[in-house]
């Protein structure tokens, strides 16, 4: 049954043009700001500047907040002055922390009272009024080092971030971009300062964190270099100002890039767990080189929380004619950023870096990614499932329960509009009568009629079949839907027999040779399609055809800062233990194919358990019904690899069902495209979880999952376990002499069964990695694995979500 009626009926009420445009600003630097008096009409050099930057196109502009007046004042107030410093230890001091016998108590004093009122000068701020600060998105003094070594350069750090703030506020400015967290030993620092700049509640910060961890590439020398060229300075400026490409850094031989952007995940992740998923916190991703190569790499930010990216003009390369244009993984990426409308922040664009197409290149090329991005063009494509659920990408839906409840006439409208799954049916139908002999009299169940559209599309496979003794039974349980069935019997006349009632309990006049029902949920039998379909199989003769013949629950862990948020922030257990629909966006699956640490990891997305109708051999009662429900219990434990490291948020959960012969429906990932592109009717299930588990680079997860039943509900369990490899010490099995084997890439009957549905086209080999031998395998299992962490058990005995018989 279709999980999307909810969000449809809002869909349809709130279509408009929704036009998932990304903002483009131009980067003003504070000498630019600073060089020049203003030319008329403008009052002010920021006026002035923004008005020409408008005029070249753009949409915003983004402007540090402060001067160099200001940290030079900063300077000379809480550092000591670099002749006093030990030159040994090439770092900067702070005055408070200094031990020198030749200290100047004017200076500390007049720190000590700019620490008791922090206030600017005039000079020392870009901008003074109303108009300047509207749609300016501003950069914090780039050069506090909220995350220094030395205490007082901290502290006097955040007492300068926290009159920047105030006084951004002042001028009604909400949203910040703080400076870049340098030294990965004091993210904690860093992180603690955020979080109590985030008890303004109007007040939005953004992380800027280049896409590699500078504190990883070169924890000391960034820090302890500028120091020594400049140690009577602050800092040195941010790369991000850089445009020449001269302060590049270079990653060490023999580590890749890859590694490096996983060091700049985990300190976001720190960052952000700190500040308790707090969502005015986002992220600035700063991609100024040196930038991977490696397709996709850059594809786990686009889970985060990215509200801004810096592309200095050095990011640039130029192409055969001297255009600028962006290497390919950072082009994708932007290409996929596009949906979630991120302001794009291009600074240097005027340095001549490139030979062709001037300042206004950088722009028109970002445009022009907008413009091909694939997201954006289904976004407004009629028909597409992007299109169809705009506005409402994760946006987190409870899913109906449609046995218990009764669904409304404007959600099953709705849903028919979704001409994929009709025309699946008709289809599977109409090959299915084909397998009769022309001259046999058929007959149909329709069981979950609804307000008919399957009967009709029945009838006209019928039709097509050219089949003239065939009848058609309609069964409907909702009152309501069978007096819209009873009016569209006027057009059947007596081709179509209508009975009302449940189709667990109900009597047909005879056993039919097809029974057809969409009783489907997104996870396939979350809408108790298996229980209901359990009684309609007494109306089904021996040899008769289900269509749908089977369904599988597919599952795949997932990161998504932005589900978690949101399901966290109704506050009770129960919220994180409900499985919910939704239409995935700003999500990023966190397994990848391989054997992984055990030798027995899957595929990114795992096969968790099947229905199959009619089943094989059922223990039937009497009335032909099954005694109790426990043959639908299910449970399945999976094991998935993890490349890189990651955050476990919850689980993605799809379906994927057989409705006649390599007909189907699918809503997984990989396959859906090949199997019903452009079905609308479902999204996926995401099963949160309450803790979020960290996941290192190359570690295991391994997820265990139940399907559980009492005589009144159905629900479901969950749970994972992460795992770490390590090597043991001697061969973990006794194969005289013989080296372990080799991981086999052949297939293996249980994990990764390719799909019935598309086995002429089916994927890569992504999903039957195995060891050829079992009993090796195992031992070496054992032998290998560190536990490192665990969820808790989610939903224990259904106490927070089930669904009702
Ligand atoms: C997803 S709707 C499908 C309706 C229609 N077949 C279609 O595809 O548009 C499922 C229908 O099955 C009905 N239904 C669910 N459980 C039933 C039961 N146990 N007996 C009879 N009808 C049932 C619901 O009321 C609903 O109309």
């Amino acid at each position: 049954m279709d999980d999307v009626y909810w969000f449809l009926t809002r869909a349809v009420m709130s279509a408009g043009v929704w036009t998932p445009s990304a903002s483009i600003s131009t980067f003003i630097s504070s000498s630019a700001l600073t060089k020049s008096e203003p030319s008329e009409p403008h009052g002010t050099v920021a006026l002035e500047l923004i008005a020409d930057s408008q005029s070249k196109g753009y949409d915003n502009v983004c402007m540090p907040l402060t001067t160099e007046a200001w940290r030079k004042r900063w300077i000379k107030m809480c550092l000591v002055p670099s002749d006093t410093v030990d030159t040994e230890m090439l770092r900067r001091k702070s005055r408070r922390e200094s031990k020198v016998l030749n200290r100047d108590l004017s200076v500390e004093n007049v720190a000590e009272s700019w620490r008791e009122n922090p206030c600017f000068e005039r000079d020392e701020v870009t901008m003074t009024g109303l108009d300047e600060a509207e749609n300016v998105t501003v950069i914090i003094s780039e050069w506090l080092e909220l995350d220094a070594e030395d205490d007082g350069i901290r502290y006097d750090a955040e007492i300068a971030l926290q009159q920047e703030l105030a006084y951004a506020s002042y001028l009604n400015i909400q949203r910040a971009i703080l400076p870049a967290p340098r030294n990965r030993d004091r993210i904690a620092s860093y992180a603690r300062t955020v979080r109590a700049c985030l008890q303004n509640p109007f007040m939005s910060l953004a992380v800027r964190l280049p896409v590699y961890d500078t504190g990883a590439v070169d924890a000391v020398s960034s820090l302890s270099s500028s120091s020594s060229s400049s140690l009577s300075s602050a800092p040195s400026t941010p790369r991000l100002l850089v445009s020449n490409g001269a302060s590049r850094l270079t990653p060490s031989p023999g580590r890749p890039l890859e590694a490096y952007i996983d060091a700049a995940w985990e300190t976001w992740d720190l960052i952000r767990s700190i500040c308790d998923y707090n969502n005015r916190l986002t992220l600035a991703l700063d991609l100024t080189p040196p930038l991977p190569n490696s397709p996709g790499v850059l594809g786990k930010w686009t889970a985060e929380a990215v509200r801004y990216i810096f592309l200095p003009a050095s990011t640039f390369i130029a192409n055969a004619k001297g255009y600028p244009v962006l290497p390919k993984p950072t082009q994708n990426f932007i290409r996929d950023s596009m949906t979630h409308r991120p302001n794009i922040i291009i600074s240097g664009a005027s340095s001549g870096l490139h030979m062709r197409g001037g300042e206004e290149a950088y722009l028109q090329y970002i445009k022009h990614l907008e413009r091909t991005s694939s997201a954006v063009q289904a976004a407004g494509t009629i028909g597409t499932v992007e299109n169809f659920a705009q506005g409402y990408q994760d946006y987190l839906q409870a899913p109906l329960q449609p046995l218990m409840d009764n669904l409304q006439s404007i959600t099953y409208q709705t849903f028919e509009q979704d001409p994929v799954k009709y025309r699946k049916y008709e289809e599977a139908i109409y090959r299915a009568l084909a397998e009769w002999p022309k001259q046999d009299k058929i007959a149909i169940c329709i069981a979950g009629a609804g307000r008919g559209p399957l009967v009709a599309r029945s009838l006209s496979a019928i039709e097509r079949a050219e089949r003239e003794n065939v009848h058609v039974y309609a069964v409907e349980k909702n009152p309501n839907a069978f007096v819209t069935l009873q009016n569209r019997k006027r057009e059947w006349k007596d081709r179509v027999q209508l009975l009302f009632g449940d189709m667990r309990v109900i009597q047909l006049p005879e056993k039919v040779d097809i029974l057809v029902s969409e009783l489907l949920g997104s996870f396939g039998d979350n809408e108790l399609s298996p229980e209901c379909l359990d009684g309609a199989m007494r109306f089904l003769k021996p040899q008769g055809i289900s269509i749908p013949s089977s369904y599988t629950a597919h599952l795949a862990p997932l990161s998504s800062s932005k589900l978690y948020d949101e399901a966290r922030a109704v506050k009770d257990q129960k919220s994180l233990e409900t499985p919910y629909v939704v239409m995935f966006q700003a999500v990023n699956l966190l397994s990848g194919d391989g054997p992984g640490l055990s030798g027995l990891c899957g595929p990114q997305v795992q096969e968790c358990w099947e229905f199959e109708h009619p089943r094989r051999n059922p223990v039937l009662n009497p009335e032909g019904l099954p005694p109790t429900n426990s043959h639908n219990t299910r449970s399945a434990k999976l094991r998935f690899c993890i490349p890189h490291a990651g955050v476990l948020h919850g689980l993605a959960g799809y379906f994927e069902a057989v409705l006649y012969g390599n007909i189907g429906l699918s809503i997984h990932p990989h396959r859906k495209d090949q199997i019903s592109k452009d079905m609308l009717s479902w999204f996926p299930l995401f099963f949160p979880f309450k803790e979020a588990l960290y996941l290192p680079s190359n570690s295991e997860l391994q997820v265990s999952i139940w399907r559980l039943t009492n005589e009144r509900q159905v629900w479901y369990e969950w749970h994972a376990e992460s795992f770490l490899g390590s090597l043991p010490s001697t061969p973990s099995t006794a194969t005289s002499g013989s080296q372990p084997r080799p991981l086999s890439f052949t297939g293996s009957p249980t994990i990764g069964v390719p799909s019935p549905l598309i086995d002429a086209v089916d994927l890569a080999p992504r999903s039957s990695i195995t060891f050829r031998d079992l009993p090796e395998r195992t031992a070496l299992t054992a032998a290998t694995l560190v536990k490192i962490g665990h969820t808790s058990l989610h939903n224990a005995s259904g106490r927070s979500s089930w669904i009702g018989l």
